[in-house]
């Protein structure tokens, strides 16, 4: 029998600093092919596990392994193994494109064709342009190109769409799935919620240094925030009695008199009822199908505060 392996698998890792958890017994498994996404709220340890998964920090125990390989001892196979987007800092202002690309190409015995890599990433009419004078959108494609040049099996994106305007963003989920596509398993570590439903195969929700929750979009929203939100401002405060013996509930937040209850159909038709009942009028009343959002409200709040 062939025994599998996943291509990254992190096995109770934990690391802290000054002997504060950072991450305290993260575990996961990404399968070749899939973008992986690491969601959680700031300080949650997303940056920290994906660079023990890079070899940039030691752990302080468990164990990473990234194509059967640990990031420190084998830190060599490592680098042609896994690409890396480099921090803005990394990059000198004043190199032009061409100049990154070909530095960047310097460091692999086999490097991929950064022309062609280039071209694909639509920096071929930048290729004079220094770094400095790129927009925030080509900086981003300059940096999954250099990620990309070793011709790498795993590439790691942390935050990579932070500060582009939604244009730029989406042009860059769509490179993410054309980079997936060409067989690159990719780890995606991100704030946006809608770019990870909408990008990602799997998510792990990191919470406080843990792993809240691990599934696909679809079924951390199923799980977690049931599967339709009502929301609305009622005229009058409404009882928490009357709203937590609603049918199918599975939460209900409170925030500046707005009201927000996720459930199924059946909890929408009861809330309707509510309202009927005490002739209480609902203001901007909306009623969505429940998102990540929704789902990752619920899962770092029932996980406890990191701070
Ligand atoms: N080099 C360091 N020295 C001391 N503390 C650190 C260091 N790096 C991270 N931390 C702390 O460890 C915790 C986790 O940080 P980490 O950067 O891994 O979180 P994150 O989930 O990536 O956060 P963000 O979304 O804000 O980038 C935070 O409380 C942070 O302040």
């Amino acid at each position: 029998m062939l025994e599998h392996m996943p291509i990254i698998e992190v096995s109770g890792l934990r690391k802290a600093y000054g002997g504060r958890p950072a991450v305290d017994g993260v575990s996961f498994a990404v399968e070749e092919g899939e973008i992986f996404g690491i969601l959680g709220p700031n300080g949650a340890g997303k940056t920290t596990t994906v660079e023990c998964v890079e070899g940039l920090r030691v752990p302080d125990a468990g164990t990473v392994r990234v194509g059967g390989l640990d990031p420190i001892t084998d830190h060599d196979k490592i680098t042609r193994f896994l690409g890396a987007q480099l921090q803005e800092s990394e990059l000198q202002a004043k190199l032009t494109v061409r100049e990154a690309l070909e530095l960047y190409s310097s460091f692999y015995s086999a490097p991929a064709d950064w022309r062609g890599l280039a071209e694909r990433l639509g920096l071929t009419g930048k290729l004079t342009t220094r770094f400095a004078d790129l927009s925030g959108g080509q900086k981003q494609r300059l940096f999954i190109a250099l990620a990309l040049i070793g011709g790498p099996k795993v590439v790691v994106l942390d935050e990579l769409t932070t500060g582009l305007d939604p244009r730029a963003r989406r042009d860059t989920w769509s490179l993410i799935e054309d980079i997936r596509d060409s067989g690159v398993t990719v780890l995606l570590v991100t704030h946006f919620m809608e770019e990870a439903q909408r990008l990602c195969d799997r998510i792990a929700v990191i919470n406080a240094g843990r792993v809240a929750a691990l599934d696909t979009p679809a079924g951390l929203i199923r799980r977690s925030a049931g599967n339709t939100v009502i929301a609305f401002t009622p005229s009058r405060p409404l009882d928490d009695a009357d709203l937590e013996a609603l049918p199918d509930l599975d939460t209900v937040h409170r925030q500046a008199g707005r009201i927000t209850i996720s459930g199924t159909d059946a909890t929408v038709n009861a809330v309707i009822s509510l309202l009927a009942r005490h002739q209480i009028t609902a203001h901007q009343l909306r009623v969505d199908d429940a998102t990540l959002d929704d789902a990752f409200l619920d899962l770092t709040e029932k996980a406890g505060d990191p701070s």
